[in-house]
C-alpha cells in the first residue's frame, strides 16, 4: 500500500453550496499531513469524507486502499478525533479507557494506561472536570490506543493555550516515532502544523490550492524581488502564485522546478508560513495571470 488517501475530483455539497469541490490529491504513506485553511474552507468536510462520516456528492475517495467506513475492518484501521476534543463529560478517565477497549478490536490498553499516567491524569476524575488541554490529551490517547493505521485529528489544538499546544503536538510526534502510523491533522494556523508536518495541503474556498511534501514545496517555490515587471513577462515554467507591485518594484512568489538565474531578481527562499500565505493570497495573482495548481 503506497497511498494513505487518494481523492479524484472529490466534492461535497450541502444544499446548493459546495463545501469541497474538484479535490484531487494523493497522499503517500509515511507522512504527518497538515491540512490548513481559513474557517469554512472545507477541512472538516474533507476529513469526514476520509473518515466515512460523510458520503461524497461527486468523485471518489479511497483511504488505505478501501472505501472510507465501508466495513468494520476499515473503521478499525482509521482513528478519528473530531473537532473540540470529544469526550464524555460524565465519564471518568478510566471509563473512557474501558469504553475504548470494548469498542476497538486493536485496543492497546497498556499504552493507554501508560500514557494517562505519564500525563498525570487521574483515572477516577470525570472528563467534564478536566482542563481543555487535558481533555485534548485524553482524546489523543483514545485515538492512539486504537492503534489505527491512519489517525485523523480535526483542529485538535484549536482551543489550547500555546504551552498545551506544544505539549499536545510533542506527544503526537513522539507517538508517530514510537508507533508507525499515518496522521492527517487540520488547523487554520500553519504555525501549529509546521513543527510536526512533513506533507501539507492548503484548502481555500472549498478547493485544494497546494498539496505536497514540505521539503519539495519549499525547494520549488521562490520569492523574486526586483524591478517592476509584468507577470506575463516571466518565463512559462515560472508559475506565479502571488504578485505584489509598487511603482518601481515587483515581488512574486513563483513555483519553478528549475533554478532561477535571472540577474534582475533577488531570489529568496520562503518559510512554510510565507508559502501557505502566498497560496491563500493567490486570488490577487489570479487577477493578473492564472497559475496551475501545485499538485505534487
Ligand atoms: N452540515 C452542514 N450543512 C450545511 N453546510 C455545512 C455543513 N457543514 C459544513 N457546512 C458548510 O461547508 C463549508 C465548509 O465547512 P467545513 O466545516 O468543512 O470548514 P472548515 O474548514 O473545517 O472550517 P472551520 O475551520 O471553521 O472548522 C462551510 O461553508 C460550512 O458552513
Amino acid at each position: 500500500m503506497t497511498s494513505v488517501l487518494q481523492a479524484q475530483a472529490l466534492g461535497k455539497r450541502y444544499g446548493k453550496r459546495w463545501a469541497l469541490r474538484e479535490c484531487t490529491i494523493d497522499i503517500p504513506a509515511g507522512h504527518v499531513v497538515g491540512l490548513v485553511g481559513p474557517n469554512g474552507a472545507g477541512k472538516t468536510t474533507l476529513l469526514k469524507l476520509a473518515g466515512g462520516q460523510l458520503e461524497p456528492t461527486a468523485g471518489d475517495i479511497t483511504v488505505l486502499g478501501g472505501r472510507p467506513g465501508g466495513t468494520p475492518a476499515q473503521l478499525a484501521r482509521v482513528g478519528f478525533v473530531a473537532q473540540d476534543t470529544p469526550v464524555y463529560a460524565g465519564l471518568t478517565v478510566a471509563d473512557h479507557l474501558r469504553l475504548g477497549a470494548r469498542l476497538n478490536p486493536r485496543w492497546d490498553d497498556g499504552m493507554a494506561r501508560e500514557r494517562i499516567a505519564q500525563l498525570g491524569l487521574v483515572p477516577t476524575h470525570r472528563a467534564g472536570k478536566l482542563s481543555g488541554g487535558q481533555r485534548a490529551q485524553l482524546a489523543l490517547t483514545l485515538g492512539l490506543a486504537k492503534r489505527p493505521e491512519l489517525l485523523i485529528l480535526d483542529e485538535p489544538v484549536a482551543s489550547l493555550d500555546p504551552l498545551a499546544r506544544r505539549e499536545f503536538l510533542q506527544g503526537l510526534t513522539e507517538a508517530t516515532v514510537a508507533h508507525d502510523f499515518n496522521v492527517v491533522l487540520s488547523s487554520h494556523l500553519v504555525s501549529d502544523l509546521e513543527r510536526v508536518c512533513d506533507f501539507m495541503i492548503v484548502l481555500v474556498d472549498s478547493r485544494v490550492q497546494m498539496a505536497g511534501e514540505v521539503d519539495r514545496l519549499l525547494a520549488t517555490h521562490h520569492r523574486l524581488t526586483g524591478p517592476r515587471r509584468d507577470p506575463d513577462r516571466l518565463p512559462a515554467d515560472q508559475h506565479v502564485i502571488s504578485a505584489h507591485h509598487t511603482d518601481r518594484q515587483s515581488t512574486f512568489v513563483v513555483r519553478a522546478d528549475a533554478p532561477i538565474h535571472d540577474p534582475a531578481w533577488t531570489v529568496t527562499r520562503l518559510s512554510l508560513e510565507d508559502l501557505v500565505l502566498a497560496y491563500m493570497d493567490r486570488q490577487t495573482a489570479e487577477n493578473r495571470r492564472v497559475a496551475p495548481e501545485a499538485q505534487r
